[in-house]
Formats: structure tokens, sequence, C-alpha cells
């Protein structure tokens, strides 16, 4: 509840008016046995004006409480509907402030059930604590008060029937509730397992794997039917069992009545009423018992939103007057490890750069090229050292400066649903015809772009299935250049790009974004082998730097990488 307090504010009139009419519908509830029992009384004195005037009574109270009940339910419904719409806008913002980290440790698929199935059982929780659930504590002790007054001499059937019901309640929602909270992680596994095979739909169909992605995700799904059935039995043993003790206490007491009526006939109408009474009393604790198990459910999701408004984001920018950083870059013995991994992805990385400059970075696969370059625009903080833009320590700087210096190209371009202009947007939000223009010319994407009738506003599918993959990069190049960052990095960016296309970009990027200090990440020497300096990585140390012809005589590394590829070519 502490999750929800800071959003109930905004819905103060929906709430109190939803409040109000709920207690409304349980007065009108608790009204009509007493207006029954009356009736019945005026029946048996065979006075039929009394009747006629309880009845007109009885209608006019239903009444009330049916429109209480519609009410109700519009004003619940906008509370609950709103307030579960503003705690999942709120969760979303705090996962944008998350770091690559941060979002890692969750996984993607498990914050997407958080912020839609998590969030609709808050909202059901909300519902029902509008509706049922504080509707049947009214009725309770309501229904108690009432019919003990209807029948003092019985009073000890009410509380037997509280005991029963309420034992059995205990013991089988207990073991409910238990279920829901297994129920909540399950439904993440099928979600990621769904999600990793629908994605991944092309590499699924082409090995052939159908059946066993079938089997995989048969597994997570019956396991969750295995909960969903154990709960579904679990509930069948409940409405028997309430039925059982409720009918056979309504017989004790009509056995007791019948032995009082002998000598207070008052008792023949009474019954009527504590018989209702004690119906209202058992359906309050089942209703209840019920509403308390769902809503077992729904703590567990409002847990599972609060973990994710109490995670601090573990990489913090500074509040800062923004900077006018240069590209300037240095390593400064860095040192790093993924977090949950016992062992460094990089070892005490030393070099500086200097403005301008172009920079290839090789080495073996997994040797960390990647992981070295997500250290400049901060994805991650190193685990020791210090990495400086512009002579500023990163951890110095504010966000925004930092994301206006360096721009970096993913080694796996993606892009968004909407428009090809809104992609490039993302990289200056600006941005005119002719700044995409001059982007898409450096990353080679105009002539595709342009060939399309709607040119810069033509269409992006949902994860850009209408484009190829070269299509992707190049536009993912055009997003990266667009806003004249003055670091940008690519990393492999280029590796779905033909031969001459590569070189196209080289010299379009040389020859427009001179004043920028360019890091290349590439696999193949070839394609850096005009970078002013190449940084060699091996097993995460730097074990050497230079230009391509120094490198080629003093490195026995960049030797052997070099020959096996000009083998290879050959
Ligand atoms: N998010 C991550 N969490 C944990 N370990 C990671 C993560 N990303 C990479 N690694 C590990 O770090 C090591 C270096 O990976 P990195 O991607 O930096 O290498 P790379 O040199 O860029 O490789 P490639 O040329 O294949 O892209 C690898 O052993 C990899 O398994």
């Amino acid at each position: 509840m502490r999750l929800l307090k800071p959003y109930f504010k905004g819905y103060k009139l929906d709430l109190t008016i939803a409040v109000l009419t709920v207690t409304i519908m349980a007065i009108s509830m608790l009204l009509q046995p007493t207006l029954l029992t009356n009736i019945v009384q005026a029946i048996s004195d065979d006075n039929m004006d009394k009747v006629n005037q309880i009845g007109l009574k009885l209608l006019v109270i239903a009444g009330i409480g049916l429109i209480a009940g519609i009410i109700n339910t519009i004003f619940a419904a906008r509370a609950s509907q709103g307030i579960a719409s503003d705690v999942r806008e709120a969760a979303y913002r705090k996962i944008q402030t998350f770091s690559f980290g941060n979002i890692e440790q969750y996984s993607v698929g498990n914050l997407v059930v958080r912020l839609t199935n998590d969030i609709t059982q808050i909202q059901s929780i909300l519902m029902m604590g509008l509706q049922p659930l504080l509707r049947m504590p009214i009725l309770f002790v309501g229904g108690f008060i009432l019919a003990v007054h209807s029948i003092p001499a019985l009073w000890w059937i009410i509380v037997v029937m509280v005991i029963l019901v309420g034992a059995v309640s205990a013991v089988v929602m207990g073991n409910m509730g238990k279920r829901f909270g297994m129920i909540q992680g399950l439904i993440d596994r099928v979600n990621a397992k769904a999600k990793e095979n629908l994605q991944g739909v092309r590499v699924v169909k082409s090995f052939n794997q159908e059946d066993n992605e079938q089997k995989r995700f048969n597994e997570v799904s019956d396991e969750l039917n295995g909960v969903n059935l154990q709960i579904g039995y679990l509930f069948s043993i409940i409405v028997p069992a309430f039925m059982f003790i409720g009918q056979g206490l309504m017989v004790v007491a009509i056995y007791f009545v019948g032995n009082m009526v002998g000598s207070e006939p008052k008792m023949l109408a009474q019954i009527t009423g504590f018989t209702n009474y004690l119906m209202i009393i058992m359906q309050s604790i089942i209703i209840g018992g019920m509403m308390m198990t769902f809503a077992a459910r729904g703590f567990v999701s409002m847990g599972r939103i609060q973990e994710i408004m109490n995670t601090e984001p573990d990489l913090q920018y500074k509040d800062v007057p923004e900077q006018d950083l240069s590209g300037a870059v240095e390593f400064d013995d860095v040192s790093f490890t993924y977090p949950g991994d016992d062992k460094p992805t990089l070892k005490h990385i030393s070099f500086a750069v200097q403005p301008g400059e172009m920079i290839g970075i090789v080495g073996a696969t997994g040797s960390g090229k990647s992981t070295m370059a997500q250290l400049i625009p901060r994805l991650f903080d190193p685990t020791e050292g210090t990495v400086k833009v512009g002579g500023v320590d990163l951890k110095d700087t504010n966000e925004s400066s930092l994301r206006k210096t360096v721009s970096f190209v993913l080694q796996r371009a993606t892009l968004f649903s909407g428009k090809i202009s809104d992609n490039l947007r993302q990289g200056k939000a600006d941005a005119e015809e002719a700044d995409m223009k001059r982007a898409a010319q450096i990353a080679q994407a105009a002539e595709f772009v342009e060939r399309y009738e709607d040119t810069y506003e033509h269409v992006v599918e949902e994860r850009s299935s209408n484009f190829s993959g070269g299509q992707k990069q190049r536009l993912s190049i055009a997003r990266g250049v667009i806003g004249d960052p003055k670091i940008l990095i690519l990393d492999d960016s280029t590796s779905a790009l033909d031969a001459k296309s590569e070189k196209l970009v080289k010299e379009a990027l040389d020859h427009d974004l001179q004043d920028t200090t360019t890091f290349i990440i590439a696999e193949k020497i070839s394609s850096v082998i005009n970078a002013d300096r190449i940084l060699v990585l091996e097993d995460g140390e730097l074990v050497a730097e230079g230009a391509h012809k120094d490198l080629v005589e003093t490195s026995p590394i960049y030797q052997e990488i070099y020959k096996t590829q000009k083998a290879q070519e050959a």
C-alpha cells in the first residue's frame, strides 16, 4: 500500500464517492432481512397495510442499493484504472533511469511482465478494495449484530459458523496465496520463452527447431497450468464446504427456533431475518476470504513494482552545469568486471586519444572490444580506474553533456517502429531534412531512402522488419552521425555492408567528420588499416597500440591476426 499511497491524491473525489456508495450498498443489504422479518410478521398478523408499507420501503432501499452499486462501479473503475496507469507510468519512468546493468539484472522479459501483468493485478486489487473488500467487513459486523439482535438466544450458532468458516478459509486460502505467488514467476518464464522464440523465429525455422521449441515452451506452460489447476482444486473444496457449514447450521437454527415457537410465536418471523443474516455473515467471510487471497496475488505484484521503485540506478550522474566536452578520451588503469561475473573482462587498460583522432580497436572475438567501448558513453562504470572524456572524469559530468558529446553506433542495429525521420531525430531532436540527407549520405543510406516515395517519412515497422541488415546498419550510422558528435564509436557497425559501401562510409566519415574522434571496432584489420592508431586487445588486456605500419613490425599478436586474415582473404 505504501507504493500506492502517493497516487491516491489525484483521485480523492473518485475514491470518496466509491467508499461512500459501497457503504450505502452494504447498509441497504443489511436492512433488507429486517424488513423481510417485519413483512412476515405483518402477514402473520394479517395487517395488509403494513405489508404494503414495508414492501414499498424494501423496494426503495433495494433501489438505492442498486443505484449506489452502479455509481460505485463507475468511480471505483475510474480510480483503480487511473491509479494503476499512474503507477505503470512511474515504474516506466524509473526504468528509464536504469543503467544497462540494472536492466540486465532484471531481464527485459521480466520488466515487461511487471509493467503489464503486475500492473493489471494491482488494478484488480484496487477495484476489489473499492468494492467487495470494503463491503465485507461492514456486512460481517452489521450482519453479526443484527443476527444476534433478531434471536439473541442463538448467538452461539453465529459464533460456531464464524469459527468453522474462518478456519476452512484460513487453511484453503493460505494454500492458494502461496500458489498465486508462484504464478507471477511462471508468467515471467512463459513470457520470456515466447519472446525469445518469436524474436528468433528465423533461426527456429531455418534450423527446424519448432518441435524442440514447442517442447520447451510446453514445459513452462504446463507448469503454470499445474499451479492454476491446484488453485482450481482448492476452489472446488471451498464452495461445498461452506454450503455444508451454512446449511447445516441453518437446520440447527430452525430446529431450535421450532422448539421456541411454542412459547414465543414471534420467533417464526424472526427466523427469516436470522437465517438471512447468517447467510450474509457467511458470504462476507467467504467472499472476503477469496478477495483476500486474490489480494495476496495483488500484493505480490505490488512488491514486484516496489522493487523496481526501490532499485537505485547503479550509475548516477552528477547534477553539474552543462559542460562543453572536447573529443579527448582517456582510460587510466581501467579494469572492468560484469555484474555477477567473478573474472574481469578488462584489465588495467590505459591509453589517451586526442580530439579528431581515428582509432581502430581490434582483437579476437570476446577479447573485450565492445566492453571497452561501452565505458566511453558510460553504459557501465569501470570497476577500477577512471575514464575521462574531454579531460573530465565521467563520474563528474552530467548525462546530457555526455550524450551530446559521444555517439555510439551499436554492433546490432536497433531501429524503433515509426518513421525513418523519428529514428534519425533520436540523434538530433531538431534535425531538418537537410541534416537527415547529410547524415544519410555519410552512412551511404541516402541512395536507398531517397528511392522511397516518402523518403525520410518512410515507415519503420516493428523490429524494423521492412529493412535489410545492411540498411538497418546504414540508418543506425546515420543516426549516430547526424548530431555531429565530438566522439563517434562504431562497434562493428559496418559488418553487414559490402566492401565498397564500407569503404565509402569510411571515406565520408574521414571527409565530413574530420574533427570527430572516431573509434572503429572491427574484426578485420583491413577495416581499420588507415586509422591514426590501432589498439590491440587480447583477453581484456591492451597488448599493443600504434599505427598499422608500426604494429606489423612490433606486435607479434597483431602480426598473427593480420597474417591469418590475409591468408583467409587470399
Ligand atoms: N552483458 C554482459 N554480461 C556478462 N558478460 C558479458 C556481457 N557482455 C559481454 N560479456 C563477456 O565479456 C567478454 C568480452 O565481450 P565483448 O563483447 O566485449 O567482446 P568483443 O571483443 O567485442 O567480441 P566480439 O568481437 O565478438 O564482438 C566476453 O567473454 C563476453 O562473454
